[in-house]
């Protein structure tokens, strides 16, 4: 993910998505593995987002999800794009 995002590919920095004139940056769709890029990419890229965005929206609205300290959080390149060693996280149900 570095040698694609750079160092700071880890870093929560949402403003990395924000140009200077304060629009959407546009990033190269081959930069996204998750759905490939080109004349066979997915075609169910923007019905999957919508659907991952309205079921994150619920998920984060009553749970608090921590990544366990010291894990190593590698994705792994391939067909389906899975993380090398699982991702590990706690997870509390808010009040
Ligand atoms: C998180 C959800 C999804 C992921 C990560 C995903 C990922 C992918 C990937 C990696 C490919 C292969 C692209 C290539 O060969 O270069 C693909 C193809 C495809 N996906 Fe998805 N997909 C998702 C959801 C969906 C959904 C919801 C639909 C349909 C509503 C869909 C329909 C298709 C179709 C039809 C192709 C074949 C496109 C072609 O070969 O021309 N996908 N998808």
């Amino acid at each position: 993910m570095r040698s694609i995002w750079g160092e700071d590919a880890l870093d929560f920095k949402p403003e990395r998505w924000i140009s200077d004139s304060g629009d959407l940056r546009h990033e190269p769709s081959y930069k996204f593995m998750a759905f490939n890029a080109g004349p066979r990419a997915c075609l169910g890229k923007h019905v999957a987002l919508m659907q991952i965005k309205i079921v994150a929206v619920e998920i984060i609205q009553k749970y608090d999800f921590e990544v366990t300290k010291g894990d190593k959080i590698k994705p792994v390149p391939s067909v389906i794009l899975r993380m090398k060693h699982g991702l590990s996280v706690k997870v509390t149900k808010k009040i």
